[in-house]
């Protein structure tokens, strides 16, 4: 197999990178001992340590653990023309959304409650609904009153910039080693597009003498976690007509300074109404301008593909919701004593579960490389329903969103994923949620399920998908890659494709 071939046993153990990237991102180190303390594939140990129960900076990751956000800091520094967080509402999960704001104390009683129901929770975030850095005394009062009570969280912070260079020290001190930074643009003449005013220093300023000042801060905070050993993710939201090509220039920007991973995320614009950009009318990219960009991007900074843009208060595995359960009337007055041993437990699990993983994977690698060495076979986009664990398990007929796989003949990578309405809200027949379940599926021509039912699978035929649900509960990757041994290699015996 050639150099360039992604090998599916180091997805297994590390992050899925494209295949034109180095196997595994090294950005944010700032270690002299980086490449000589060998971690997983070629990833230092350091750097997979912090990373690989991070469910947003692992993708592997996200397929066993799980996230938390508290809404502590409402306020904000600048306008953004996409954002709103005036709605609230329990059904909506978009950024800046949340159905109630917290203090600290309120926050910690919430996070002991969660970890004692989930013992996948490895992460606590704090993503506004406004600027954690610029509402800095109640974010770090958070942290403080969290570690009282759980030492072995991660912590996380999410911020426009603006004020990070004012408190990089503390952020090291209290232990927060993954902060995002949202970086739109590198030139303040499109950020003058974006930003109609910041606030700094007691001043409001606004244009582009706003948007450079923004743009230093960031370029300074970005280099000032980059030096002290902080792994930063920048999210971009993607804006046609306005960044979206731009995006490229900001890439090469971040990785120069040492970012870790690049989030390019959608433009969501049901999200924005009551905002400029709501309007406007500006509209948000397709599916397929945002792979567009993505692969354009191989080679940069190494991107993040599973981002779910959650809410404020997002709690559970990543594209699960479990906010409601966990609202300040359903707490404990107190916080809950925190007992570790479930989480331990679930830990070991989860490292035997990657070891198998890594197995199977590296026999799917195998045979895939066998079965198309000789030949020219297409690049497939494959949809995937899943429950997480990173298998097929899912019934079609419950699926809220599906994972989009590429494959061909150098292996299967992650590609993204795709909201789509449950089919079975509502009951079979319902036309408009076919209508969305099909719209979701653009560009797709195979959907792998754990189970389907007759009709929906006869929909699916007739708009040209194929459902295949030969693979239950297998593992994603060796069961996509088998199949397309099958499909298009030199394989003599036939699986039961569906
Ligand atoms: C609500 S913000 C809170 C954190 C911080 N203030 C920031 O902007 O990074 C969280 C993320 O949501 C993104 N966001 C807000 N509104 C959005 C929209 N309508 N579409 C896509 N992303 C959006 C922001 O750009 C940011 O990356
Ligand atoms: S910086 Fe974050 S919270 Fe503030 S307006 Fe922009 S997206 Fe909203
Ligand atoms: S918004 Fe993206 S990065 Fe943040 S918790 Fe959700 S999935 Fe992770």
């Amino acid at each position: 197999m050639s150099s360039n071939v992604i090998s599916l046993s180091s997805i297994a153990r590390g992050p899925m990178v494209p295949a034109a990237t180095p196997a595994a991102p090294t950005g944010g180190c700032s270690s002299s001992s980086c490449g000589s303390d060998k971690g997983q594939g070629d990833m230092p140990a350091h750097i997979w340590d912090k990373v690989k129960d991070h469910p947003c900076y692992s993708e592997e990751a996200h397929h066993y653990f799980a996230r938390m956000h508290v809404a502590v800091a409402p306020a904000c520094n600048i306008q953004c023309n996409y954002c709103n967080r005036k709605y609230d509402c329990a059904n909506e999960s978009r950024p800046g959304v949340t159905s109630e704001k917290l203090t600290p104390e309120q926050a910690a009683r919430k996070v002991a409650a969660v970890a004692a129901k989930v013992p996948q929770l490895s992460v606590l975030g704090i993503a506004g609904p406004g600027d954690s850095m610029f509402d800095w005394k109640k974010t770090a009062a958070t942290f403080r009153e969290v570690s009282k009570l759980l030492p072995d969280l991660k912590y996380c912070v999410s911020t426009n910039g603006l004020a990070l260079p004012d408190h990089l020290d503390e952020l090291a001190g209290h232990n927060i080693d993954h902060v995002t930074i949202t970086i739109n643009m590198v030139d303040p003449e499109i950020g003058a597009l974006i930003y109609p005013w910041i606030y700094f220093k007691g001043k409001r300023y606004t244009g582009i003498e706003g948007a450079r000042i923004l743009h230093e801060r960031q370029m300074e905070g970005l280099e000032g976690l980059t030096s002290r050993g902080i792994l930063t993710k920048i999210n971009s939201v993607m804006i046609p007509g306005i960044n979206d090509q731009h995006l490229i220039e900001v890439n090469k920007e971040i990785k120069a300074r040492g970012a870790f991973l690049h989030n390019v995320m959608p433009l969501i614009s049901d999200a924005a109404h009551g905002t400029a950009f709501g309007l406007s009318g500006q509209r948000g990219p397709k599916p397929a301008e945002l792979k567009d960009l993505q692969d354009k991007l191989a080679g940069g900074a190494n991107l993040m593909r599973h981002c779910r843009q959650c809410r404020a208060d997002a709690v559970g595995m990543l594209g699960e919701d479990l906010s409601q359960d966990f609202t300040l009337d359903k707490l404990p007055e107190v916080a809950t004593a925190y007992d570790p041993e479930p989480r331990r437990l679930y830990r070991e699990v989860v490292e035997r579960e990657r070891a198998d993983r890594a197995k199977a994977l590296e026999g799917a690698e195998a045979e895939l490389a066998e079965a198309v060495a000789e030949i020219e076979a297409p690049a497939k986009l494959v949809a995937v329903c899943t429950k997480g664990g990173g298998r097929i398990n899912q019934h079609f007929g419950h699926a809220k969103e599906f994972q989009i796989f590429e494959v061909d003949a150098k292996g299967v990578r992650f590609s993204g994923h795709r909201k789509a309405d449950n089919y079975c809200q509502g009951g079979y027949g319902d036309d408009d949620k076919l209508d969305v379940v099909l719209a979701a599926l653009e560009g797709i021509e195979t959907v792998f399920v754990a189970k389907i039912g007759r009709c929906p699978k006869d929909d699916l035929k007739k708009a040209g998908i194929e459902a295949v649900d030969a693979y239950p509960f297998e593992y994603i990757e060796t069961a996509v890659a088998g199949w397309y041994a099958q499909r298009f290699g030199q394989v003599s015996d036939t699986a039961d494709i569906a």
